[in-house]
Formats: C-alpha cells, structure tokens, sequence
C-alpha cells in the first residue's frame, strides 16, 4: 500500500514520521513555505516543534504528488474536511480516504465518515482514532489505535499497513462508534477541564468522566453504535487521555474556562464546535445530554460554571 499523509498539522506530522519507519511516505501542507521550511530544516517547527523529519519521509505542496499514492490519511480538522474534500475531490476520487479527524460537522451534524461519503460516494474509507498525542506518536512512545472500516476486508488490510512499530492498531468494523467516540469525548474534556480549572476538584471530574461516558454511550447507541467500541480505545481510552492531561488542548480550554483566563482562538479544539453540533443533534433526536448542554453555556458565555455544577446538581434524582 502506497501512503500519503494530507495535511501537515501536529496529527499529520506524528503520524507521518511514525509510517516513515516502515517505508516511504508523503506528507502534504496546503502552504508551499510551510512545505519547503519542513524540508529544509526537517522540522515542522509551526505544528510540531523538536521532532525530526525521517529521510524516508517526504514533503510536498503538489497535492499531485501526494495523490499519486493510493491510501491517503485525512489528518485537518473536522470543520475543514469537506472543503477539502470539495477543493481536491478530483485528486481524491477513487482513493482509499482514512480519516483522522475526531469530530462532528456543525453545518451538518455529520461524522468523518458519513462526510467522505456525502463528497465522494465512490471513495473508499476508514477512519483511524483513539488515544495517542501527536508528541508521543513523534517521540515513538508506545500508543494503541482503533482503525474502524465498514469493509472488514479492507479494515484488515488497512490494519496491516498503518500498524507500526509504536502505534499498534486493532480493528473494528463499527465506524460510527469509533467516530462517535473520538468526537464526544472531546466535549467531555471540556467540561472536565473547566471543573479542575475551577478548582472544583478530583472527585467532579471522575463524576463528570463517569456521567459524560453515559452520554457518549446515550448519543453513540441512538445512532446504531455497538458499546463494545464505547467501551474501546476509540471511546473510553480516548476520554480518559484526554480527560486527564494538560496535553490536551480540548481539556486546556477547558481549564481556561474555568479559570476565566482567555484561549488562543487560533489552536484547534474539536471539542468546541462539536459540542454544538451533539446538542443540536441532541435536540432533534430528543435525547437528554446534560453535560453537553453545560458545556455549550459555557462555551456561548450564557453560563457560569457554578450555574452549570448547580444545574447538573439538581437535576431529579434517577437510577444510575
Ligand atoms: N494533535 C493531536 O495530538 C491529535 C490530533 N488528532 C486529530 O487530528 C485532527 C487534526 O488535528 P491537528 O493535526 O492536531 O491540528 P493542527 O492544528 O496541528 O493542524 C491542522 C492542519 O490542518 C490543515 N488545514 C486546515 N484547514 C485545511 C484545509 N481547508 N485544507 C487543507 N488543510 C487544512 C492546517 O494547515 P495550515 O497549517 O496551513 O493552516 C494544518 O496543517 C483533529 O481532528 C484532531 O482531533 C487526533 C489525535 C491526536
Ligand atoms: O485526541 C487527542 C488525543 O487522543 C488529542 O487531544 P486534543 O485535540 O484535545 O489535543
């Protein structure tokens, strides 16, 4: 299998110099400079700073040339993914798409894979998620990885060629539970920042992981999901890395929130967008998501968070 990496943000890089250590492998940045900068220092110094680019690792801004390989992990955001799917669709038609984006569309409330197949009907795709820091990745730390594919066939495959040394992946054929856990999650680190950012201590935040698991488990389920894959490394390994670590910039925001201390508006949180776009869902499904909703109180500046632990305090009372 032949692999390109699109898009040279800190995930992108990780991963590319990790599938460098088993064969060739291009990675592409939308921008010529950041390109060029890459390959002459062999740093991406802008995403992911102190790494160093392996010799079998190659950068380009041709999109041309990283499409040129047939399997292509997706590795931007959740809310630049259609568009560029949209700008490059004719590079990308017939390839083999592996999402690597953890998130849900806010215009649509789709998820990675549902808006690959809604861009281009005839790709083939998977999506790649689970615990793992692009700076552990890079620094060839030991991480493990769900790689999800409704064609078990191809998810075997896919499996073989992605597993490296320090990223050991298991499969599982339930993509909307892998991509509803990687999303979700994100949301709950949020909330579990801001709790510990408030000093509202240790205790909150393994009920806020606990209560937020339920409605990982509410949301993914409703939709078709199976709970062994909540219960994986998509879901539950994934909101316990996350949940836990000043690594994480979704739970950074959060304890910015909490702390009422400003975030830079620049760096990606998934959790923020996403967290609209599950008590949208929420909302049209009729499912209760309290947290969720907190979280986007906060979020929007219409809750403090001494109303938002009031409001999930007092809820009725209920079985666990
Ligand atoms: N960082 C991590 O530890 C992990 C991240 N992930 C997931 O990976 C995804 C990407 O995150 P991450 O790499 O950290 O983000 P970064 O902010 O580090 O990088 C985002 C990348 O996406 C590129 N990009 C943005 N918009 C477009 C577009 N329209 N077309 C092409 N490229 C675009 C950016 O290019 P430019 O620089 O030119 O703006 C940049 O290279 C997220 O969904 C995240 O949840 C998953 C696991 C770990
Ligand atoms: O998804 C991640 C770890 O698995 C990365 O988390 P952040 O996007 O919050 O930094």
């Amino acid at each position: 299998m032949t692999l390109s990496v699109i898009g040279a943000g800190a995930f992108g890089t990780a991963l590319a110099i990790s599938l460098a250590g088993r064969g060739p492998v291009c990675l592409w940045a939308r921008s010529v400079e950041q390109a060029a900068a890459m390959n002459a220092s062999r740093e991406n110094a802008a995403r992911l700073p102190g790494h160093t680019l392996p010799p079998s690792l190659t950068v380009t801004s041709e999109i041309t040339v990283a499409a040129q390989n047939q399997t292509l992990l997706l590795a931007v955001p959740m809310q630049k993914l259609r568009d560029l799917l949209l700008d490059h669709g004719e590079m990308l038609r017939g390839k083999t798409l592996v999402a690597c984006c953890k998130g849900i569309e806010l215009s649509t409330g789709l998820g990675p894979i549902a808006v690959i197949a809604d861009c281009l009907p005839e790709a083939r795709s998977a999506l790649l998620t689970g615990p793992s820091f692009a700076h552990d990745i890079a620094a060839g730390l030991p991480t493990a990885l769900t790689l999800a594919c409704a064609d078990a066939d191809l998810g075997k495959a896919l499996q073989q060629a992605l597993n490296t040394g320090n990223l050991r992946l298991y499969r599982s054929t339930d993509t909307i539970g892998a991509e509803q856990g990687g999303a979700l999650k994100n949301v709950i680190a949020i909330a579990c920042g801001a709790v510990i950012g408030a000093g509202l201590g240790e205790s909150a935040r393994a009920a806020l992981m606990t209560r937020g698991y339920a409605e990982m488990q509410r949301m993914a389920l409703a939709l078709g999901a199976q709970p062994e894959t909540l219960a994986g490394l998509s879901g539950f390994g994934d909101m316990a890395l996350t949940c836990t670590s000043e690594g994480s910039r979704n739970y950074r925001l959060g304890l910015s929130l909490g702390r009422g201390v400003a975030f830079d508006p620049s760096v990606t949180v998934e959790g923020a967008a996403t967290a609209h776009a599950v008590a949208a869902k929420a909302r049209d499904m009729n499912l209760d998501l309290p947290i969720t909703a907190c979280v986007v109180g906060l979020l929007d500046g219409r809750l403090t968070l001494n109303a938002a632990m009031t409001a999930l305090l007092t809820r009725p009372l209920k079985e666990e």
